[in-house]
């Protein structure tokens, strides 16, 4: 169905466990997601449940151990083309200028080089960095960079935008006016989305949909919820609307003992 951004078809990931090579350890089992054209969907879950890895597995960088992965209708092999990534790490490259990072994509697809500045700038210009392209990332602050990497990212037009918690690194009010602009710029071109956050409020503020994850092993959905907010949003101000703190609660009801779990994992892991 071509109406499908993105579809993940009963995902398996196994991976060779990191204390013992000879046992496998099941990450993600049994999942099934889709993105329709235009849909901002995020995904939440406790910590280390598989957020990450069905995120590579819809960017064409980690094939799973079974299950299809289909871009607009057809069948994924290799790196999704077709698809823009914005990871939690910064992605920039520090010995290049913020305009050099945003045109370096565009060049490697072949644009010329006159017009690949034309529009990086243009881009950062969009982000609100007119006027830093000459600036390195180690002279720009934590939000620039994000600022940069959205630019960098959004410059190359993909149809599917894939987010990894992006603005987990940032103060909250840097972090809030990072999401309005996503959120403004999504809506000017709505793209498909794939969010993956830790944050709920983040995630019910930003999105249509929100799928719940259980934790691990063997991660699936347990949880999937319509976000019927108004749009356009403010990140901060719809945390107010009295929907908002009914979805919140629903949300909750299904994702609190699985961070629970989660947690225990992790306390477990440490021992
Ligand atoms: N390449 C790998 N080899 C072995 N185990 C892996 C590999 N990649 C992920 N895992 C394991 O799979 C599980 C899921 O990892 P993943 O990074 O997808 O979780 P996450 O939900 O994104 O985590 P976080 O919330 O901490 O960002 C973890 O237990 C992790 O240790």
């Amino acid at each position: 169905m071509a109406d499908h951004a993105l579809e993940l078809i009963d995902i398996h990931c196994t991976f060779r466990s990191k204390d013992d090579r000879s046992q496998r350890y099941t990450a993600v089992a049994d999942t099934t997601l889709r993105i329709g054209e235009g849909e901002f969907v995020s995904v939440v879950g406790p910590t280390g449940c598989g957020k990450s890895t069905l995120l590579n597995v819809g960017a064409g960088l980690l094939e799973p151990s079974s299950g299809t992965v289909r871009v607009f209708g057809q069948p994924l092999t290799g790196i999704n083309a077709r698809a823009g990534y914005m990871f939690q790490s910064e992605a920039l490259m520090p010995w290049r200028s913020a305009l050099d990072n945003v045109m370096v994509g565009l060049q490697y697809r072949g644009v010329a080089d006159a017009q690949a500045r034309r529009q990086a700038e243009q881009w950062l210009a969009r982000v609100g960095l007119a006027g830093f392209g000459d600036r390195y990332p180690h002279q720009l602050s934590g939000g620039m960079r994000k600022r940069t990497a959205l630019a960098q990212v959004l410059a190359l037009d993909p149809d599917i935008i894939l987010m990894d918690e992006p603005f987990s690194a940032l103060d909250i009010q840097t972090r809030q006016l990072m999401e309005n602009e996503v959120l403004e710029l999504w809506a000017a071109k709505k793209k498909a989305v794939l969010f993956i956050t830790h944050d709920l409020d983040e995630a019910i503020a930003m999105s249509d949909r929100v799928v719940v994850l259980s934790a691990g092993p063997a991660t699936h959905p347990i949880g999937e919820f319509t976000i019927d907010l108004p749009r356009p949003r403010d990140v901060a101000e719809v945390r107010a609307h009295p929907r908002f703190v009914e979805l919140h609660t629903q949300i909750w009801n299904v994702l609190r003992d699985e961070v629970l779990k989660g947690y225990a994992q992790q306390l477990k892991k440490a021992a």
